[in-house]
């Protein structure tokens, strides 16, 4: 069922949790970045000069991998406002000067998404990924200190799946047409210097609603304290209508200022259902509608496949953009 309208503040999901330790990011600077003199420079289209980094100048997207992205995408355009666009990144060249909007085919805007690359997209490719450990509860996640992403959906929606698809292997987390399969906090360690988390999953209708409350007490204590959290991607199915819990989901993180980023997976399912039922693309538009709301600037969000593997190297290019980002500051 689509619902039209959620009331900003969803108090039931707050929890009277300590406020994890504050650390810049992408998102928070983003919503600083939109209230500053500086952002109305690039909303009144005025050139703006580059940006360079002196404590970080190895800090540059590497070529090969931004050109491997096919550049075959229909010529959509992209308003300014509805860009994610990193700090310290300079979009003025990208806006048309007749439509003052971006054209989605750029090489520096990620193909399937609304996220602008920026200089720290390097260093995205997997070399080597292995299970650490799986924990039930946040104190006993690993604590090097080294930075993660956590897969979060609904029961489902492919977050194991995508993670394999991320790492290229095919079971390294483990899958189900069953619901319910990961049941615990899933470190999966990346190039021995980032994680991976696999979550497990909301909306389980087979669950009770104990143990539906234990869950999300367990997860958003998590997003809560984990202070090496860099983002949470939140994946959302764009086969079907959006769901009620998700929209509950994302305004919750949205209210909480937790970075997010909006994976919408299972993109390569493209019939049409019966009954009204929206191909992929109008799903997209249709939960960036229902969300917008929540957030003050608006999310990055991708589209993507872990049967056709769409997105995969745009994601990881993303990440390592978060991540570079995350631990230059
Ligand atoms: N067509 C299609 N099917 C997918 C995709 N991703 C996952 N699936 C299928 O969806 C089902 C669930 O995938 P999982 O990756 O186990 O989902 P999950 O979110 O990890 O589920 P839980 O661990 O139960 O929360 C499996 O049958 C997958 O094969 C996709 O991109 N496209
Ligand atoms: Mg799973």
């Amino acid at each position: 069922m689509i619902i039209s309208h959620l009331p900003k503040l969803q108090t039931q999901f707050l929890l009277p949790l300590k406020p994890k330790t504050p650390k810049p990011h992408f998102n928070q600077y983003l919503f600083q970045f939109r209230q500053s003199p500086i952002y109305s420079l690039f909303s009144s289209l005025s050139p703006v000069l580059p940006t360079q980094n002196p404590k970080s100048p190895n800090l540059i997207p590497q070529q090969s991998i931004i050109d491997d992205i096919d550049d075959d995408q229909p010529q959509i355009e992209i308003s300014v406002d509805k860009l994610f666009v990193p700090p310290e990144t300079d979009i003025s060249s990208l806006i048309s000067k007749v439509s003052g909007s971006v054209s989605a085919s750029s090489a520096r805007i990620l193909k399937g998404s609304n996220i602008v690359l920026s200089k720290y997209a390097s260093n995205a490719q997997v070399i080597n990924a292995e299970f650490v450990k799986s924990s039930a509860k946040t104190e006993e996640c690993p604590s090097d200190g080294l930075p993660e992403f956590a897969l979060v959906g609904r029961s489902n929606v492919g977050k194991s799946s995508l993670l394999n698809s991320l790492v290229r292997r095919k079971k390294l987390a483990l899958t189900s047409k069953k619901p319910g399969k990961t049941q615990l906090i899933n470190h999966f360690r990346i190039n021995d210097s980032w994680y991976l988390v696999d979550l497990p999953g909301y909306g389980f209708a087979a669950a009770p609603g104990e143990v539906r409350i234990e869950w999300d007490k367990f997860t958003k204590n998590y997003f809560l304290q984990r202070s090496t959290l860099v983002s949470v991607f939140l994946l959302i199915d764009a086969s079907i209508p959006a769901k009620k819990i998700d929209l509950e989901y994302a305004s919750w993180l949205g209210q909480n200022k937790i970075p997010m980023t909006i994976v919408f997976t299972k993109c390569d399912k493209r019939k049409k259902k019966k009954n009204g039922g929206k191909r992929p693309e109008e799903n997209v538009q249709d939960f960036q509608e229902l969300i917008r709301e929540f957030f003050e600037a608006a999310p990055p969000w991708i589209m993507t496949s872990s049967v056709t593997n769409q997105g995969r190297d745009e994601i990881l290019l993303h990440m390592a953009q978060l991540r570079n980002y995350w631990l230059k500051h």
